[in-house]
């Protein structure tokens, strides 16, 4: 593995074609059913980052064949305000999906918000009852972002089964449960998992043993060359914006001389995000209609 650069996992192709096959599930499921799956995404703010990914969002939701509509609140909403919105949402049969750009602002607890969303529309996989049903290994909705890093590793052919699998990040959102999905029995899973935080002692030690590293910390280029085995594969969860542009979480161009498997970013986990963003809203979309008959 030494001279041999990295295979590049092509997140932007796998989801591509992830979408295409959603498509054709989402319009046999309008046939059979006459509903069209409708995720509402809902932004306070005017952050620009995040309404670039919110458009992206509703956009995918057109292409796919859904009804993706979109709530922008000014940023000094007050939480009864949210509140009421997400209760509005949760009562519309026309809405299957509702999902609320993170981060919120400060005089909002985004813990209220959250567990205020119908858990059978919560398609971030975010409120209480989908954590725990994932951690019990029955999952619902599953965080999108950890289900499209193991989408990925299961599409490269990638062995999780007893493989060493190091997370870098115990955040709600991305690092716990990516542990939960890649320690869960079956496919995309069975592995050995550890997960790193900025607590643990000699991280680079413990990142060396891994033949999956997992990064999710959110600092430019954390993950060095000298933290990788050879031949690892590497898993790039980060989005930093420099003054170069955007970046990762992991020194790409040194890790990928080392790793046997890389993400780049962009082009990575990202698109793979939106992608099961997608999925879950057709899921959504299931299980409401189901409920209702
Ligand atoms: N591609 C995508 O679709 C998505 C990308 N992201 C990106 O992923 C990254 C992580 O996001 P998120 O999980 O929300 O971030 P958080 O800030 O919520 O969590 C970061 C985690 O990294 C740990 N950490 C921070 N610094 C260090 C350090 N020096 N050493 C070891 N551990 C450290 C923190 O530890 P501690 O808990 O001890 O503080 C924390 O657990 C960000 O770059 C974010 O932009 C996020 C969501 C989706
Ligand atoms: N409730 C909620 N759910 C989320 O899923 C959520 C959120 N809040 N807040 C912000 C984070 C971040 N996130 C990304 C999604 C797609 C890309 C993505 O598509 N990135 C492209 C690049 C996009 C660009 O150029 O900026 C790529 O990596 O190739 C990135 C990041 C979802 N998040
Ligand atoms: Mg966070």
């Amino acid at each position: 593995m030494k001279d041999v650069a990295a295979r590049i996992i092509d997140g932007k192709a796998v989801s591509q074609k992830l979408r295409t096959e959603l498509a054709d599930e989402v319009a046999a499921f309008k046939q059979q059913t006459g509903v069209i799956p409708h995720l509402a995404v809902v932004l306070v703010g005017d952050d620009p980052a995040s309404a670039v990914y919110v458009r992206s969002k509703s956009k995918g939701c057109e292409q796919a064949g859904m009804a993706g509509s979109q709530m922008t609140l000014p940023a000094d909403t007050s939480q009864a305000q949210l509140l009421e919105l997400v209760a509005r949402l949760n009562a519309d049969p026309q809405v299957h999906g509702i999902l609320v750009q993170l981060p919120l602002p400060r005089q909002i607890d985004e813990t209220v918000i959250l567990d205020a969303i119908d858990p059978l529309k919560d398609v971030d996989g975010f409120h209480a009852s989908n954590v725990g049903l994932l951690a019990q290994g029955r999952p619902r909705f599953v965080p999108c972002t950890p289900l499209g890093c193991q989408k990925l590793l299961l599409d490269a052919g990638i062995p999780t089964s007893g493989a060493h699998a190091v997370v870098i990040g115990r955040s709600e959102i991305v690092g716990k449960p990516m542990a939960s999905l890649l320690v869960q029995k079956g496919a995309g899973g069975d592995a050995t998992v550890t997960i790193c935080h900025s607590r643990t002692k000699d991280l680079a030690a413990v990142v060396r043993t891994a033949d999956i590293v997992v990064a999710a910390i959110g600092r430019p280029k954390f993950v060095t060359a000298d933290m990788i085995k050879p031949g690892a594969t590497v898993i790039d969860v980060g989005i930093n914006r420099i003054e170069t542009g955007l970046v990762g979480d992991v020194d790409y161009g040194p890790v990928s001389e080392i790793a046997g498997a890389i993400t780049p970013v962009p082009g990575g986990v990202g698109p793979m995000t939106i992608a099961m963003l997608l999925a879950n809203t057709l899921l959504a979309a299931k299980l409401q209609t189901q409920a209702r008959r």
